[in-house]
C-alpha cells in the first residue's frame, strides 16, 4: 500500500527543509519525470501547455529539458506569474523553445496548465482550451494533476498523470478514474518512501491481498469454519452470497430460507450450531422478522456481515455499537441510510461521493466495526484508517456483484481473517479477479466473478 495524502506542500517543505533540498531542485525532478513520460512512446513533436504558476512551470523547465530531443512548442495562453515560472520561462527563452500562440498539433501534448494550485471552476477561455485538447489526436500526459480535476465538469483527458512526490486524493474521486489514465508518481529528489510521511488513508496494492491458503494438508472441514446466509425476498441474491463464499474457502456454507440451492450450500431454517459467520442484507426485503434478525447478527457470538437492506434498519445501530466483528458493506445509497440509521445525520448521494473518505473516516471513528464503501474506488475503513482500492472495472456494474463481495468477506472471517484484513482482501480479490477476466466487458456475470477469484494467485 501506498500512503494517500489531501496535500503535499507540507511534504514538500519538509523534504526541502530535512534533506536539504531546495524547491528548483525538486522542480528539476517533477520536469524530469515528464520528460520520461512524454519520451515513453516515440514522438516528433511535443506542444506543453503551461499557466502561470508552478505548474506551469515544471512544463517549462520539461519544454527546456527537451530541447534538441523533439520538436518542442509551448503555448502560454495566461502568461506567467509566479517567481519560478518566470525563472523557467526566461531559461526556456534563453535556449530559443518556440512559444506559440494557439494549440497547433504535436504527436503528444503536455496539460501543465494547473496542478494543486486550483481552488476555483476553469473559466470559459480555459474551458475552450481544454476541450481543443481533448480533440488533439494525440498522446496526452498531465503534469501533476489533470486540468479541471476536481473543480468542474471540464478536465483535461490524460493518457497519463505524472504525480509530483507522491499520491494526492483528487487523482482518486469517484469520476477521476476516467480522466487520469494511468498514474506515474515522480520521485522529487529522494526516495519516494523517504519523501513520504505516515498518513490515516492508504492505496492498496496487489501485495496487500492474502488470499486463503490451505497449508496444512491435515485438516477437515471444520478447520475453515462454518458460514450463515440469510436468504430473503430476492433469493437469488443470498445464494449468489452464498456460492461465493463456499467457493472462497468456507468449509460449510449453510442458506437460511427456501430457495433451490446448489448441492453444496446447506439449506436451514434457523442458526447452526457451530456458524462463524452471518451474511446478511442482500435481497433481505421483509422475509423475516426484525426480532428474528436481531438474534443472528446481534444476539449471536458470529462474526456479521450487514449488507443492503440490513444498513436500513433499527438493527444496524446495535451492529454499529457491538464489540464484535462486524463488516458493514454499503454502496452509496446504502450508506447514506446507514450513517442516519447510526445517527451521524442526514447526508444525500452526491454530497456522500464527493466526501467518501472524510465520511468513511467519520464512520469508522465512532465503531469497532470495518466499512466497506463500495464503488468505483472501494474504501475499506477501520478506526480512522481508510484504505482504497484502486482496482476493479465498469464488468462489475451488475445486479449481484455485491452480492459476492459480501460472501467473499463473509468467507474470510469464518476462515479466522481479522475483520479489517478480511474486507481488504476480499474487495482486493473482487476487483482483481474483474480487471482480470478476459471476455467481454459487458459479459462478467456473478458466476464468472466467483471462477475469477478462485483462479487469483497472492503476489
Ligand atoms: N512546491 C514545490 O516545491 C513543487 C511544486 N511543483 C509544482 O507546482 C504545482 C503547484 O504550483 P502552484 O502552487 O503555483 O499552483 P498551480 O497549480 O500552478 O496554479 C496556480 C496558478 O494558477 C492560477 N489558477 C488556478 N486556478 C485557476 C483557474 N481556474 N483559472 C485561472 N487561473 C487559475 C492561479 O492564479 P491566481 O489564483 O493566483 O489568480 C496561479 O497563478 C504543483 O501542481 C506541481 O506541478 C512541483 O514542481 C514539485 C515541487
Ligand atoms: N465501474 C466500477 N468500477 C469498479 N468497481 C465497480 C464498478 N461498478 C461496480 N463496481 C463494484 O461492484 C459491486 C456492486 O455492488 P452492489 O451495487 O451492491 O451490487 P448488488 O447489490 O447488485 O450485488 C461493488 O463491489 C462495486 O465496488
Ligand atoms: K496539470
Amino acid at each position: 500500500m501506498h500512503p494517500l495524502y489531501k496535500q503535499v506542500e507540507t511534504l514538500d517543505k519538509r523534504c526541502c527543509e530535512v534533506f536539504g533540498l531546495s524547491e528548483e531542485i525538486l522542480m528539476e525532478h517533477a520536469a524530469l519525470a515528464l520528460c520520461k513520460a512524454v519520451l515513453e512512446k516515440p514522438l516528433i513533436s511535443v506542444l506543453i501547455v503551461c499557466g502561470p504558476g508552478n505548474n506551469g512551470a515544471d512544463g517549462l523547465a520539461c519544454a527546456r529539458l527537451l530541447c534538441g530531443v523533439c520538436e518542442v512548442k509551448v503555448l502560454l495562453p495566461l502568461g506567467v506569474k509566479s517567481p519560478l515560472a518566470t525563472l523557467q520561462y526566461a531559461r526556456a527563452i534563453a535556449l530559443h523553445v518556440k512559444i506559440v500562440k494557439a494549440v497547433e498539433k504535436a504527436d503528444a501534448v503536455v496539460d501543465a496548465l494547473f496542478g494543486s494550485g486550483q481552488t476555483r471552476p476553469l473559466e470559459a477561455p480555459m474551458v475552450a482550451l481544454i476541450e481543443t485538447l481533448n480533440a488533439q489526436d494525440a498522446r496526452k500526459i498531465a503534469c501533476d494533476i489533470p486540468t479541471g480535476l476536481g473543480t468542474g465538469t471540464t478536465v483535461f483527458q490524460a493518457d497519463v498523470t505524472v504525480v509530483m512526490g507522491a499520491l494526492k486524493e483528487v487523482l482518486f474521486l469517484e469520476n477521476a478514474k476516467s480522466v487520469v489514465g494511468k498514474i506515474e508518481v515522480a520521485e522529487l529528489g529522494v526516495p519516494r518512501c523517504m519523501y513520504e510521511v505516515p498518513s490515516q488513508t492508504q492505496v492498496l496494492s496487489v501485495q496487500d491481498m492474502r488470499l486463503p491458503h490451505r497449508a496444512n494438508p491435515v485438516s477437515h472441514k471444520g478447520d475453515f469454519g462454518h458460514v450463515l446466509v440469510v436468504g430473503g425476498e430476492k433469493e437469488g441474491a443470498g445464494i449468489l452470497a452464498a456460492m461465493a463464499a463456499f467457493s472462497f474457502g468456507a468449509g460449510l456454507v449453510s442458506y437460511l430460507g427456501e430457495a433451490f440451492l446448489p448441492p453444496h450450500l446447506m439449506k436451514t431454517a434457523s442458526l447452526p450450531p457451530k456458524t462463524t459467520a452471518v451474511v446478511a442484507g442482500m435481497g433481505l426485503g421483509n422475509t423475516h422478522k426484525e426480532t428474528t434478525l436481531k438474534a443472528l447478527l446481534v444476539e449471536s457470538a458470529c462474526a456479521v456481515v450487514a449488507d443492503a437492506d440490513v444498513c436500513d434498519m433499527p438493527l444496524a445501530q446495535m451492529l454499529y455499537a457491538h464489540e464484535k466483528p462486524v463488516v458493514f458493506t454499503p454502496h452509496p445509497k446504502e450508506f447514506c441510510a446507514l450513517m442516519k440509521r447510526v445517527g451521524l445525520g442526514e447526508v444525500d448521494v452526491e454530497t456522500v461521493q464527493a466526501n467518501r473518505l472524510a465520511l468513511a473516516r467519520q464512520f469508522s471513528l465512532g465503531s469497532k466495526s470495518v466499512l466497506v464503501f463500495k464503488g468505483v474506488h472501494t474504501l475499506v475503513a477501520h478506526k480512522g484508517e481508510v484504505y482504497l482500492c484502486p482496482f476493479g472495472s465498469p464488468a462489475l456494474s451488475k445486479g449481484g456483484s455485491g452480492d459476492v463481495l459480501a460472501g467473499m468477506i463473509g468467507a474470510l472471517l469464518a476462515q479466522g481473517y481479522a475483520p479489517k484484513e478480511a474486507a481488504i482482501t476480499a474487495v482486493l480479490a473482487h476487483a482483481l479477479a474483474a480487471e482480470a477476466y478476459e471476455g467481454n466487458t459487458y459479459a462478467l456475470t456473478p458466476e464468472r466473478l466467483i471462477e475469477g477469484v478462485a483462479c487469483l494467485k497472492n503476489a
